[in-house]
C-alpha cells in the first residue's frame, strides 16, 4: 500500500474527535510486514498498520509524519483488511500516530478479529475504546516526553502545555488494564524517569482491579537510531535489573535503523 499525503485537516479533525473520513475510513500512513520489534511479542512476524494523527506530541516521536506533520491517505476498513491479507502473517500491530483517536480503528480490529488475527494495539493510553484487542501495548508518556521549547522538533514549545495536560489519564489506563491483556511499555531516557514510573505504576495498581505484575512493566530505551540506542540501551537494561521490571529491545532499530517499512 503506497504512502500518500492527503490528510489535509486531519489535525483539526483529531482535535474535534470526529475524525472519520468518508464512510468511516482510516487515515493510513504506512502498511508493511516486519518483525514486532518491541514488547513481549518481539520477534514475531507481524503486519503493521500505521494510522496518521495523534493527540500528543512527544519530542522524540519516531513517527514524525503521523504526529508533528501527519501524512497519509484515507482507506476503507475493507481495503486495509485486504492489504493485511496479502501478507503471510497472523499477527497484526495497529499503531500510529495514536490509533485509538480513530473510531474506525474499532471496525478494523473487529474485522481482523473475525478473520482470526492476533491484534496488538500500540497506544499512548489516553483513550479507551471497546474493540477486539488481544494485546494492549500501552506506552504512557512521562514528563521527559514533553516538547519544551528547547527540544521541540518543529516549533518553539507551542505544544508543551497541551501535551502535558493530556499525557496521563490514570482511570483510562486502569480501564485498559482491566479490559485487555496489557503491557505497560515506558520509553526511558535515563535514571531520572524512574521515580515517575514507580509512582505511576502504583497509581494504576490502586485504580485497577486486575493485577499489573512487574513482568508486565517494560522499560524501553529511547532511541530512533542505532547511534542513540548505543547510549541508552545499557543504561536502561541496568535500570530494569535494579527495579525488577522487564527490558524490551527495539529490534527494528538494531536490525534496520528504523528505516521506513521496518
Ligand atoms: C510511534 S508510537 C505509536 C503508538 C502510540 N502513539 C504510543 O505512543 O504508544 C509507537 C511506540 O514507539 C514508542 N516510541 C516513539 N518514539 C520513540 C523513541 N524515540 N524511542 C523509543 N520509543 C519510541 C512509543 O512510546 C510507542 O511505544
Ligand atoms: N518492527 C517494528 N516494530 C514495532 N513495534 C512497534 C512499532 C511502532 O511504531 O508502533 C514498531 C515499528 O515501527 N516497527
Ligand atoms: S503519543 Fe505516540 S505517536 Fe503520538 S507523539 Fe508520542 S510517540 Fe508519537
Ligand atoms: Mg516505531
Amino acid at each position: 500500500m503506497p504512502v500518500a499525503s492527503d490528510t489535509d485537516g486531519l489535525d483539526e479533525a483529531v482535535e474535534r474527535t470526529d475524525d472519520a473520513g468518508p464512510g468511516g475510513d482510516l487515515p493510513i500512513n504506512e502498511l508493511f510486514c516486519s518483525l514486532q520489534g518491541e514488547g513481549r511479542l518481539a520477534g514475531v512476524p507481524s503486519v503493521f498498520v500505521r494510522t496518521s494523527g495523534c493527540n500528543l506530541r512527544c519530542w522524540f516521536c519516531d513517527s514524525y509524519h503521523t504526529s508533528w506533520e501527519p501524512t497519509g491517505d484515507w482507506y476503507s476498513v475493507d481495503d486495509v483488511t485486504a492489504a493485511v491479507e496479502t501478507y503471510d502473517a497472523d499477527h497484526v500491530v495497529l499503531t500510529g500516530g495514536e490509533p485509538l483517536v480513530h473510531e474506525a480503528s474499532v471496525d478494523l480490529l473487529d474485522e481482523l478479529g473475525d478473520r482470526g488475527y492476533h491484534t496488538t494495539v500500540e497506544t499512548n493510553g489516553t483513550i479507551y475504546r471497546d474493540a477486539a484487542i488481544d494485546l494492549a501495548s500501552v506506552s504512557p508518556k512521562l514528563a521527559s516526553s514533553t516538547p519544551t521549547a528547547g527540544r521541540d522538533p518543529k516549533g518553539d514549545g507551542e505544544w508543551a502545555d497541551r501535551h502535558e495536560d493530556r499525557r496521563l489519564d490514570v482511570p483510562t489506563l486502569a480501564e485498559l488494564v482491566d479490559t485487555y491483556e496489557t503491557q505497560l511499555k515506558f520509553v526511558v531516557t535515563g535514571p531520572e524517569d524512574m521515580d515517575e514510573i514507580e509512582r505511576l505504576v502504583s497509581r494504576v495498581r490502586e485504580a485497577a482491579d486486575a493485577a499489573v505484575p512487574d513482568d508486565r512493566v517494560l522499560l524501553m530505551p529511547e532511541g530512533q537510531t542505532r547511534e542513540r540506542l548505543e547510549v541508552t540501551r545499557e543504561v536502561v537494561a541496568d535500570l530494569a535489573i535494579e527495579y525488577g521490571y522487564r527490558y524490551t529491545p527495539r529490534l527494528h532499530v538494531d536490525l534496520w535503523n528504523d528505516a521506513p517499512g521496518t
